[in-house]
């Protein structure tokens, strides 16, 4: 039996200023998984995180999460960096431990214990966050995102700016984490993480998943997601006009020079524009999944 997602994604889109940064992602966290996201600058990746965690509004599309019980979902999250503060890094991450709502009893001595791991030099406190190096400041923004023991636990790059001992340590502690049930998703240019950590590997595009795998198979047996175009043609344009066109599962001529084009829901966007282009009319467009032979 397949486990509850943890968290789940429907069709979520994130547009900024008219572009569309996030398109019609759907994606299911399960509990206790380790995810690897990769892609290029720009691609989408700390948009996703944001959205896994609610921390965005999407455009459109939704959010569901499983709540843990009575208690209040957590979410962790190490930004790709933080910002210079005027603080020293126990006052930040004390504010911080308040903020994830964590007892003031147990505050002090889990900091000290994260802390004493991430092996920061010694005399921090002489200093103020701005004048951290940028190794030091990640791993403080490591440990805010840590501290209250979330459910959900997104790291951005969380190896940026890392010593080689910094990052197997910030390893050894994600494989603690994971061995405790906490879910983890971790954005990342490079896909090296070592497979004992990362279950599921991603890779986003423009936007979009483009892979999806667990121990280097498909990670999801979901029916295949399509749409729908019903249009009508330009003149001269033959019933076997974009019939190869990428992503186009099925095409079926209707009366009076209309056409059927049944398409991946990640290609629907670009077929659109591509027929509009060519100066076909758009009668409808409708979601389905599964068989496109109903
Ligand atoms: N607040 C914002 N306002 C406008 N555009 C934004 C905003 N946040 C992200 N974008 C744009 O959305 C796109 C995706 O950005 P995002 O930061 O998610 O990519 P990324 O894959 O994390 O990139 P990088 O690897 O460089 O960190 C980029 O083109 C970026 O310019």
């Amino acid at each position: 039996m397949t486990a509850e997602p943890l968290v789940t994604l429907t069709d979520a889109t994130k547009t900024y200023s008219g572009r569309k940064v996030l398109r019609e992602v759907s994606l299911a966290l399960l509990p206790g998984e380790t995810v690897v996201l990769t892609g290029a600058n720009g691609s989408g990746k700390s948009t996703l995180l944001r959205a896994l965690g609610g921390l965005t509004a999407l455009t459109s599309g939704s959010r569901r999460v499983r709540q843990p019980g009575e208690r209040r979902f957590a979410v962790g999250y190490a930004p790709d960096h933080l910002p210079k503060l005027k603080l020293t890094a126990r006052e930040y991450l004390g504010h911080m431990a308040a903020i994830g709502g964590m007892e003031a009893a147990g505050r002090q001595e889990r900091i000290e214990r994260l802390l004493a791991r991430m092996r920061l030099p010694g005399g921090i406190d002489r200093l103020r966050m701005h004048d951290y190096s940028k190794g030091m400041l990640q791993k403080i923004n490591l440990l805010q995102a840590m501290l209250h023991g979330p459910d959900l636990l997104l790291l951005d790059e969380p190896l940026g700016g890392l010593d080689r001992e910094a990052k197997q340590e910030c390893e050894r502690v994600l494989a603690e984490l994971k061995s405790q049930g906490t879910t983890i998703v971790l954005a990342s240019h490079e896909p090296v993480w070592r497979d004992d950590i990362a279950d599921r590997r991603l890779a986003i595009a423009e936007g979009r998943i483009v892979r999806d795998e667990r121990g280097g198979r498909p990670a999801s047996d979901e029916r295949p997601r399509w749409r729908l175009v019903q249009c009508e043609l330009p003149e001269g344009a033959g019933p076997t006009a974009f019939a190869e066109w990428d992503g186009v599962l099925r095409t079926r001529p209707e009366e009076g020079g209309r056409m059927s084009y049944w398409v991946r829901s990640d290609r629907s966007d670009a077929l659109l524009t591509a027929l509009l282009a060519a100066g076909a009319a758009i009668l409808s467009v409708q979601a389905g999944e599964g068989e496109t032979d109903g």
